[in-house]
């Protein structure tokens, strides 16, 4: 499908959204009696994960929040990891705990998110806040699915009775963003690996949010004329100069954007929202924390 210079959506710009929200928790954060505090574990020398923490704490101290990075070796042991969590919980300065995934293939990732505090949970991974989510009560939402429902808030003020396909079925995005989906009313549909006629199912979709980890898997051709597109991908991919890389999300972006009408880029779209919404996360920590 050639649809290149045919661009007919409108783009969803996450860095500007971002930029805003990183502003107004900037203000928030300088009135407050105290200083909220994240604490961001990184483990190993993952090149992606390394740049992505690095911009976790230059973002929470430019919101005027305390940054506590805790940076561990690949060999770092299982009891090593668990202890650090658990004087991260007893801190009074940290309002909110974040380990960095993925981590390395020899620690279980599932053991240590279920040491966070829930109430410290700021990336919304702990099985208590995800029963608080699936349950409708208040908790932290794990923030790329939260930067999503953002984005989609502020363009579709009443997503009732639409179709959402969400392809992708992640702890980590696919579940969490259903949930939020429903709670908007949203008729919501989950995809994945073994579902059948996936281009079909994707058509049906007033709102698709794409969240699979394959570049640029949901071709143009899959996609409702008018349909809002949520790309949560980041794929690095060879780039048109020999040795470099590019960006690229789960959507055939040029083909999708002929026939889409509101589309989120990558770069720039929901990749910005996640981590502004983890300082939105830490604030709302810190507020109960400190309101106890
Ligand atoms: N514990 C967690 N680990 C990971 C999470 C998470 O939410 N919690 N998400 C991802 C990585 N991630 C944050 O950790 C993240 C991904 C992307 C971006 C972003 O700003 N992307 C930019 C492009 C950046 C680039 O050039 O590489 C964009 O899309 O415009 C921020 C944070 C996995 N791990």
């Amino acid at each position: 499908m050639s649809t290149e210079g045919t661009e007919l959506a409108e783009i969803i710009n996450g860095k500007a959204f971002s930029a805003n929200l990183r502003a107004q928790i900037a203000a928030e954060v300088a009135g407050l009696p105290y200083q909220p505090g994240l604490a961001v574990v990184l483990v190993g020398d993952d090149p992606a994960s390394k740049v992505y923490v690095a911009n976790k704490a230059k973002q929470t101290v430019e919101v005027g929040m305390a940054s506590f990075e805790h940076k561990l070796p690949a060999e770092t042991t299982q009891e090593d990891l668990l202890a650090l969590v658990r004087r991260l919980n007893a801190d009074p300065k940290v309002h909110g705990i974040l380990v960095q995934l993925p981590l390395p293939k020899h620690l279980n990732a599932d053991e240590v998110i279920a040491a966070i505090s829930p109430d410290k949970d700021v990336d919304g991974l702990t099985v208590v806040n995800a029963g608080r989510l699936a349950a409708g009560l208040p908790g932290l939402v794990p923030c790329t699915p939260l930067g999503c429902i953002l984005l989609l808030e502020d363009r579709l003020p009443d997503m009732t009775g639409l179709n959402a396909v969400v392809v992708g079925r992640s702890n980590l995005v696919g579940k969490p963003i259903a949930q939020l989906l429903l709670q908007k009313n949203c008729t919501v549909t989950m995809a994945h690996s073994r579902t059948k006629d996936l281009p079909a199912l994707c058509r049906t979709a007033d709102i698709l949010v794409a969240a699979v980890g394959q570049p640029e898997m949901v071709k143009g051709d899959w996609i409702k004329p008018g349909a809002t597109v949520i790309d949560v991908g980041i794929n690095r991919v060879p780039g048109a100069v020999e040795g470099k890389t590019k960006l690229v999300g789960d959507v055939a972006y040029q083909e999708a954007a002929a026939v889409a009408g509101l589309i989120t880029p990558v770069p720039g779209g929901v990749g910005p929202m996640t981590i502004a919404c983890l300082l939105r996360n830490t604030l709302t920590a810190a507020k109960r924390l400190e309101g106890r």
